[in-house]
């Protein structure tokens, strides 16, 4: 099935779950296994409708879950911690998985998002082929755009399957990454932030 859907680039892609299907067939046959033999006589199907859950951001703009903005005249900082994250590695197509966190400091109207949306946005960088510092600084650069707030501070905090299950194999590494803008680059308010961040 073909249908066409807005990419994150803002173009119109599409998800062709035939050609997906047919790809996960031949790198069965390339590895050797046989396709038809009955335990992987539906994997094709089931990997490419897989892909479709795990690539949902590709065909999502941030704007589509940044939806609920109010005015409440709060504009002292908000932070959501601990937001897990499920993303692919753009380099190897393995999972790297960990945790955001995610502040900012409201404009000073007080334009403030729902909670769940600051999550929701996480997803939507995260279900895309990615590199954990560009999905930490897009998570940055869309809160400063459409909320117009005086500070962001996103860390993300992930292990990378590429790095565990295969290659160098070091179970356990993690890798930190920051994107801090605004008011939020100011060495007191960042190192508030980063208290906030750490405490558990
Ligand atoms: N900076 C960055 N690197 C990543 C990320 N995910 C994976 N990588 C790295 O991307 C690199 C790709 O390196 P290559 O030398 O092209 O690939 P490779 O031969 O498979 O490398 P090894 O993983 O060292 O075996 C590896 O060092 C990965 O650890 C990420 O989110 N950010
Ligand atoms: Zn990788």
């Amino acid at each position: 099935m073909t249908d066409p859907v807005t990419a994150g680039t803002g173009h119109v892609g599409t998800f062709d779950e035939k050609r997906a299907e047919n790809a996960v067939r031949e790198l069965l046959i390339a590895v050797g296994e046989d396709p038809d033999r009955e335990g992987l006589r539906d994997t094709p199907a089931r990997v490419a409708r897989a892909y479709r859950e795990i690539f949902a951001g590709l065909w999502q703009e941030p704007e589509d879950v940044l939806t609920t903005t109010f005015d409440l005249g709060h504009d002292e900082m908000v932070l959501v911690k601990d937001i897990e994250v499920m993303s692919s590695c753009e380099h190897h197509l393995v999972p790297f998985v960990g945790k955001a966190h995610v502040g900012y400091i409201p404009s000073s109207s007080g334009k403030i998002t729902g909670l769940s949306k600051l999550a929701r946005l996480v997803d939507v960088y995260a279900r895309r082929p990615q590199v954990q510092e560009r999905l930490t600084t897009q998570i940055a650069d869309s809160l400063m755009r459409i909320l117009e707030p005086r500070g962001v501070i996103v860390v993300v905090e992930c292990e990378h399957m590429c790095m565990t299950m295969r290659g160098v194999r070091k179970p356990g590494a993690k890798t930190t990454t920051s994107a801090v803008r605004g008011q939020l680059r100011d060495a007191a308010t960042r190192a508030e932030a980063m208290s906030l961040i750490l405490s558990r």
